[in-house]
């Protein structure tokens, strides 16, 4: 008997979040500022459950959407960036890289707790985040998750979390 898997999806348009940003590379340098209409898609593999899906579609829609919303419309800064350095200063937020200067308003901004915003950042956020709200609102821990975000159309990262239980 051959074995299956089953794997759902979901993009939609109301997963796109649009953000302005800034990345550090090849260690030292920084581009300027500028955003982008990403675009977050999600898979879940696992066994079926009871109702024969996976994960309820509605579901995972709707806890990726929280926190896509969370982002859109926001500029976002990473917290742990070598080169990039952002200090909350109360309303605003200071930013610094090397001699050049940026400071925002607090609440247009989301500082999130990685070391660049690259697409494969993003994705490794927002996997870590729907992981838990899927653990603990559904009570539900996928045996493979995957996160997508496309910058642009034509490039796109994902980064693939595993259960701990799950085969290699
Ligand atoms: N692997 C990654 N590479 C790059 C990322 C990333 O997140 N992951 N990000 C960037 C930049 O943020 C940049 O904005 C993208 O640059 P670019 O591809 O030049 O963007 P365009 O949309 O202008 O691309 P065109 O194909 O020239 O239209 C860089 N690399």
């Amino acid at each position: 008997m051959p074995t299956e898997r089953y794997k759902v999806r979901v993009t939609k348009d109301h997963l796109v979040f649009c953000c302005g940003h800034f990345i550090s590379y090849r260690g030292h340098q920084c581009e300027r500022l500028h955003g982008h209409n990403y675009r977050a898609a999600v898979e879940v593999e696992g066994p079926l459950q009871a109702d024969f899906y996976v994960v309820d579609f509605i579901a995972l829609k709707h806890l990726t959407r929280e926190i896509t919303d969370e982002l859109d419309h926001h500029m976002l800064l990473p917290t742990r960036n070598p080169v990039i350095q952002v200090e909350e200063r109360g309303s605003v937020v200071a930013v610094r890289y090397a001699e050049r200067q940026w400071l925002f308003p607090r609440d247009d901004c989301v500082l999130l707790p990685i070391e660049n915003t690259t697409a494969e950042l993003l994705a490794h956020y927002i996997a870590g985040r729907l992981w838990q709200s899927l653990q603990q609102r559904e009570g539900f821990t996928p045996d493979i998750l995957r996160v997508e975000v496309e910058e642009a159309p034509g490039q796109s990262a994902t980064v693939e979390w595993r259960s701990s239980s799950t085969p290699a």
